[in-house]
């Protein structure tokens, strides 16, 4: 297979991750050519730590959007926010890049949503919508091709994940709460980066609109535990996924990478 080039929007923690894989040697069919970061040294640092491979190619720290684009990646890892992913998903998709990200909150808003479907599409272009830190998309998927279903999402989160959000308050830390009880699209609006997992699971299955998400605060909880639920005539099935840290997220990335590339795909 020819090898795909690629670039990283959004240098943080995540995309980390995927440079330390490919550093790795785990994205064997992929060229890191460019990054782009709303900070240019976090770029800088990724794109550093390629040129420092000697490899016979080089990856471009970008100032901007546009001169990232200008590379021309085959694909690019959206790793910033769902607000980014707004930014660059009609503009790449038309530059004839895919898109694999994790973001995936910024699919609630359906218009945007067609319109990315609609403009990828046109132009021979995909977006793959990355597990991050849940799964079962196949599952999720499968039953809702089958028949009529119920889908829930259960989060529980420590408080301190929950700082800087409407929600927090001191009591948090000593009491067990439901903090949010609404839809999945009523989820990311209240919290734009911390449930993009829910809308993932939605758009997996019943829709932003359709899937009832409970997010709850457990004093002293390390980590995030997502249990989802999907109840059909035919069907129960739950997957529950505690991570400790939200590196599965970075690195569920890189799988769907590799699955792009593989002879065999899960
Ligand atoms: N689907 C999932 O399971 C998960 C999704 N996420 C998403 O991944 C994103 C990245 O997570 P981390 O790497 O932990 O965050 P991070 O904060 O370590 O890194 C994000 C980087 O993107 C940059 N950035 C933010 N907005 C930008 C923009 N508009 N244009 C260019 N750069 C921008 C920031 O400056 C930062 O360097 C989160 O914001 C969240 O949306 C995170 C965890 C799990
Ligand atoms: O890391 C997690 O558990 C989920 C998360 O931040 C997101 O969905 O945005």
């Amino acid at each position: 297979m020819r090898t795909k080039t690629l670039a990283i929007v959004g240098c943080g923690k995540l995309a980390n991750i995927v440079a330390e894989a490919l550093i790795k040697g785990l994205l064997p069919d992929y060229k890191l050519i460019g990054t782009y970061s709303r900070t240019f040294e976090k770029a800088e640092n990724i794109a550093k730590k390629i040129q420092d491979l000697n490899l016979n190619y080089t990856c471009k720290p970008c100032h901007s959007l546009e001169e990232l684009l200008n590379l021309k990646p085959d694909y690019i890892v959206e790793t910033a926010s769902p607000t980014s992913l707004r930014e660059l998903a009609l503009p790449a998709l038309k530059n004839g890049s895919s898109i694999v990200t994790l973001s995936i909150g910024a699919f609630a808003d359906n218009d945007f949503y067609e319109k990315v479907k609609e403009t990828a599409t046109e132009n021979g272009t995909r977006v793959h919508l990355a597990s991050g830190a849940i799964g079962g998309f196949d599952v999720l998927r499968t039953v809702s091709l089958m028949e009529e279903s119920e889908v829930t999402f259960k989060t529980k989160k420590g408080p301190n994940s929950l700082k800087n959000t409407e929600v927090y308050d001191d009591a948090l830390q000593t009491e067990e709460r439901e903090v949010f009880k609404g839809d999945a699209s009523e989820a990311i609006a209240l919290f734009p980066t911390r449930v993009n997992v829910a809308v993932a699971a939605a758009l997996a299955s019943t829709g932003p609109e359709n899937v009832k998400v409970s997010i709850n605060s457990i004093p002293d909880f390390v980590g995030d535990d997502h249990r989802i639920e999907i109840k059909s005539d035919q069907i129960h099935a739950i997957i529950d996924v505690y991570s400790k840290t939200a590196k599965i997220a970075g690195w569920s990335v890189v799988n769907t990478l590799r699955n792009i590339t593989s002879p065999i795909a899960f």
